[in-house]
């Protein structure tokens, strides 16, 4: 018998997507994994917490960690904690895919290198490759970039069409270390669906709100019963300043009114039943600056 004929060893481990801001890690994640999970916004910065991922095929399971960028235009506790979650994520992943921007190389990218945790495994996702006028420029590009860093692999992709990522799959499931599955066939994320529930309704404000508000909200849920037949929700926006809440009230309400329609659409599909979701406005002066504040809002 040749060994062809031998069962292919199940493979497992934690894979980590990093990147500067921007360069698509959400999309990516989202696209791997099938389902909607990290929030994805065309501003920078908007991935604050770290999510997991799962996605099981035949032979291998990926956990994904997807890792906030890191930051650089607001100095303070938060970007120190979030800066500190990113090398706690790496101490232990088995694979690390940084993703950049086809043709494009700053320093928030060669920041980044000397995280790359030397026991594990690098990839380099070249996202972005359909806004690529000459591909015969990626070449040289990649040369570049292999010249500072050793990567084991190179896979240019494109997260948004769904290009090339069975290949980059494929790689990173060779890098696997051999074990069994850590989570149920069909896990999507081991975040509970509270939280991704939040994490719909900060998408909206991102989306409606966008730069008028410069830190940003916090989104807290406050209220959660689920029957079979339907779910009650309250969500708590928390924000900065006493004059950030106009801002997101609007006129009449009705900036209020669509982020909570829209929010309460995405989280009925995510439950599969009709919701009723409540939410609401509370300041907290200087929430982005205050360690313990954010440790109470569950940033570790
Ligand atoms: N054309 C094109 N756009 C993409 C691709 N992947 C992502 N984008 C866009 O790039 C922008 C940023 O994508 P995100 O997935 O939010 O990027 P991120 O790296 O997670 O960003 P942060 O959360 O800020 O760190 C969005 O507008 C995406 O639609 C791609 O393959 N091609």
């Amino acid at each position: 018998m040749s060994d062809q004929t031998a069962p292919r060893p199940f493979r497992c481990g934690y894979v980590a997507i990093i990147g500067r801001p921007n360069v698509g890690k959400s999309t990516l994640l989202n696209a791997l994994v099938g389902a909607k999970i990290s929030i994805v916004s065309r501003k920078a910065q908007t991935t604050r917490h770290r999510i997991q991922g799962v996605l099981t095929r035949d032979h291998e399971q990926f956990v994904f960690i997807d890792t906030p960028g890191f930051q650089t235009r607001h100095a303070g506790t938060m970007n120190r904690m979030m800066n500190r979650v990113v090398s706690q994520s790496l101490a232990n992943v088995d694979v690390v895919v940084q993703v950049v921007e086809a043709g494009k190389w700053s320093e928030g990218d060669s920041n980044l290198l000397p995280m790359l945790p030397p026991a594990a495994k690098t990839i380099l996702a070249v996202n972005k490759t359909d806004l690529l006028k000459d591909r015969d420029s990626l070449f040289p590009y990649v040369q570049k970039i292999v010249a500072t860093h050793p990567f084991d692999a190179v896979i240019p992709v494109s997260a948004a069409k769904s290009r090339q990522l069975d290949h980059l799959l494929d790689e990173i499931a060779n890098r696997l270390p051999e074990g069994e599955a850590m989570f149920e066939a069909d896990t999507l994320t081991d975040r509970p669906a509270r939280f991704i529930a939040a994490e719909l309704v900060r998408e909206k404000i991102f989306r409606l709100v966008g730069d008028e508000l410069p830190y940003g909200a916090t989104v807290v849920i406050e209220q959660w019963e689920e029957s079979d037949g339907h779910a009650r929700i309250a969500a708590c926006v928390i924000v900065d300043r006493d004059s950030h809440r106009p801002i997101l009230i609007g006129a009449n309400g009705e900036r209020m009114k669509r982020i909570a329609t829209e929010a309460r659409q995405d989280i009925s599909k995510m439950l599969d039943k009709p919701v009723h979701l409540e939410v609401y406005v509370k300041v907290r002066r200087g929430w982005a600056d205050r360690e313990n504040a954010l440790r109470d809002l569950g940033y570790e």
